[in-house]
């Protein structure tokens, strides 16, 4: 199999723009190091022609992964957020039938972790463990759908971790010395000076830095300048949102530092090989869990092994707060391992409370679970996928929550759905009369829902979540205004002449009710899930959907849907009705049994 050396060998990124498919040339393989390897260019891939032991498999995989979150403290909207949109990039991902390795997990490592277990009176690895299944239980809530979950606490992480840092140590680029500067808890690194606010404090966790000195092993960041420089040139793609590149460009440009890769005063981590005093620091050891996760089960776990189940992963998630880490330490780090590097590094923006990062350590957080218990995970999914635009931050407020949810969810699609469903069980037994493709032949309606999902396609491809979800809400305003002129209502009280007509209509709606279930699936699950059902199709044929059959032409004659019911309900606000008089309750209750007698009649 062919040795795939993509992006990171030194200076084979020029090749890329050769205008030859197939070439010799004379550049190191990364496996072997040999130069006058044979090279060819494959699917916008560098690949080397040797056996490789660092192979990928043929069809790769798409695998994403979100931050291994830290166990200080349980998880929070922010985290929820990351993982959220890693799913739905995951489920779209399945939809167009790409084999896809979710990776998500736990970082258990540290100073942090051992003081935070000390005030609860437990061991660390029981803190661990408490935490982490905080972790996967919040992802169950949320309807994740993760491949792998890997601890850094799991021995087959250490033994990669372990083999990493000696390959590292073997090329040279790890020494030991001394290094004073100043030093933010939180963010666990040492900032410039330039870069802090009054008083050292550290722009995101607010608190003063602290002069460190350490005497620490470092990784020579320093050496791979030019090259990472040449990366982000010859690769803009690596990094995103583009303003994200810039960032990075500019932090490269200004010069890198070596950083410390171990700590001598804690204990609770992964030892450095052959120096037992020291742990390995969290860079050396969170970011490997990337690999360690592909290890497959009762397989030895080595880099090779690890690396052949999926490297190089197709897209780092993250918050812009570890920005660095991923697109500057991290390439570096695989490039003196000889590792591929992964193709893309997503930084998407800070979910904020007052203006401020949403973070454990400022304690100003927003509780996921409480949201999912009050308003079901798809609305949670939905509210922040749509509203945040991915990439840029957001502020949550309830009030536009519950605003959207309905707007949207609840009127837009679940309305939709529910009123035609309504019609078609009062005037056709719930029976689809007609072939959607033969009852949309020449209607504009049809195409509009055909360029509308082919939008929806592209937003996701490129990551851009929240116009993914515009795109599908505009078929379902689309089919709202549509049933609206139609009025197929009236053409069923005109009996024979109009029923054709009226049954077409419901079958075309149906039909774009359909595919907005498919088309907004990565994002609400649950609820096209519902939809999907209450057309009258099981859930194992709603699991076995791809993207293709957004294709109009699903619903067939003779098809029977389910008895219609509200596949969304309104979320009503608890403190409005208890304030509200009896008098305004019993308006706004008659107001709401007129609207649903409109429907039925409708
Ligand atoms: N406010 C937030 N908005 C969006 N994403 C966030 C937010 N907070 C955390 N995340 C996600 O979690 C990652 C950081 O994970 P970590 O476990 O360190 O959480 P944290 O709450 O930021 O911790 P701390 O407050 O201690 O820095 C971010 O890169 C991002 O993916």
């Amino acid at each position: 199999m062919a040795c795939r050396v993509q992006y990171s060998i030194q200076n084979g990124l020029r090749l890329f723009s050769s205008s030859s498919p197939n070439f010799h040339t004379s550049v190191k393989c990364q496996r072997t190091g040999l130069r006058n390897s044979k090279f060819f260019l494959s699917k916008g891939s560098l690949n080397c022609t040797c056996r490789a032991s660092y192979a990928t498999n043929a069809a790769d995989p798409f695998v994403l992964t979100t931050p291994l979150y830290y166990v200080n403290a349980p998880p929070h909207m922010g985290s929820a957020y990351t993982t959220i949109a890693a799913d739905a990039i995951a489920r779209f991902q399945r939809l167009l039938g790409k084999e896809v390795i979710f990776i998500t997990g736990t970082d258990e490592h540290g100073e942090k972790i051992a003081s935070a277990a000390a005030a609860n009176g437990s061991s660390p690895s029981e803190h661990c463990d408490i935490i982490s299944e905080g972790y996967r239980a919040l992802w169950k809530e949320l309807d994740i759908s993760y491949d792998k979950f890997i601890r850094t606490t799991d021995p087959n992480h250490e033994a990669i971790v372990k083999e990493f840092y000696s390959k590292v140590l073997a090329k040279g680029d790890i020494y030991r010395a001394d290094y004073e500067g100043l030093y933010c808890v939180n963010c666990e690194e040492y900032k410039d000076e330039k870069e802090l606010l009054d008083n050292n404090c550290c722009p995101v966790h607010l608190k003063p830095c602290l002069l460190r000195k350490e005497d620490n092993y470092f990784f020579a960041l320093s050496k791979y300048q030019k090259q990472l420089e040449e990366i982000l040139i010859e690769n803009p793609d690596f990094v995103h949102p583009s303003f994200r590149l810039n960032e990075v460009q500019g932090w490269v440009k200004s010069g890198l530092r070596d950083f410390s890769i171990s700590r001598a005063s804690v204990s609770w981590g992964i030892p450095v090989p052959n120096d037992t005093k020291q742990t390995i620091y969290v860079w050396f050891d969170a970011l490997l869990g990337y690999i360690s996760a592909l290890l497959e089960d009762n397989k030895q776990p080595s880099l090779q092994t690890a690396i052949s189940s999926g490297w190089p992963a197709s897209l780092h998630l993250i918050g812009k707060d570890i920005l660095r880490f991923h697109a500057v330490y991290w390439p570096a780090m695989l490039m003196s391992a000889g590792i591929s590097l992964p193709k893309k590094v997503f930084g998407h923006g800070f979910l904020t409370k007052d203006g401020m990062k949403m973070g454990k350590s400022l304690g100003n957080t927003l509780e996921p679970t409480e949201l999912v218990h009050r308003f079901g995970p798809d609305a949670v999914r939905y509210f922040f996928l749509k509203e945040v635009e991915f990439g840029g931050d957001g502020d949550y407020s309830e009030d536009r929550f519950i605003n959207i949810i309905n707007a949207n969810l609840a009127n837009t699609i679940g309305n939709l759905l529910n009123r035609t469903l309504g019609l078609l069980r009062k005037n056709c037994q719930s029976t689809i009369m007609v072939d959607s493709a033969i009852a949309a032949e020449g209607n504009a309606f049809k195409d509009i829902v055909g360029n509308l999902v082919d939008k929806a396609r592209q937003h996701y491809e490129n990551l851009e979540l929240s116009s993914a979800c515009e795109a599908v809400l505009e078929i379902g305003n689309a089919g709202n205004v549509y049933i609206d002129e139609k009025a197929p209502w009236s053409l069923f009280k005109q009996g024979e002449s109009g029923f054709e007509t009226a049954s077409k209509d419901l079958v075309i709606v149906l039909e774009a009710i359909r595919i907005v279930a498919i088309a907004l699936s990565p994002i609400t699950p649950s609820l096209s899930l519902r939809i999907y059902t209450q057309l009258g199709y099981s859930e194992d044929q709603f699991n076995a959907v791809s993207w293709s059959e957004t294709r109009w032409g699903g619903l067939k004659p003779g098809h029977i849907t389910a008895q219609p019911k509200p596949v969304f309900a309104r979320i009503e606000l608890e403190t409005d009705l208890n304030n509200a008089t009896s008098e305004t309750k019993k308006a706004s209750k008659k107001k709401e049994r007129q609207k649903t007698e409109k429907v039925v009649e409708a």
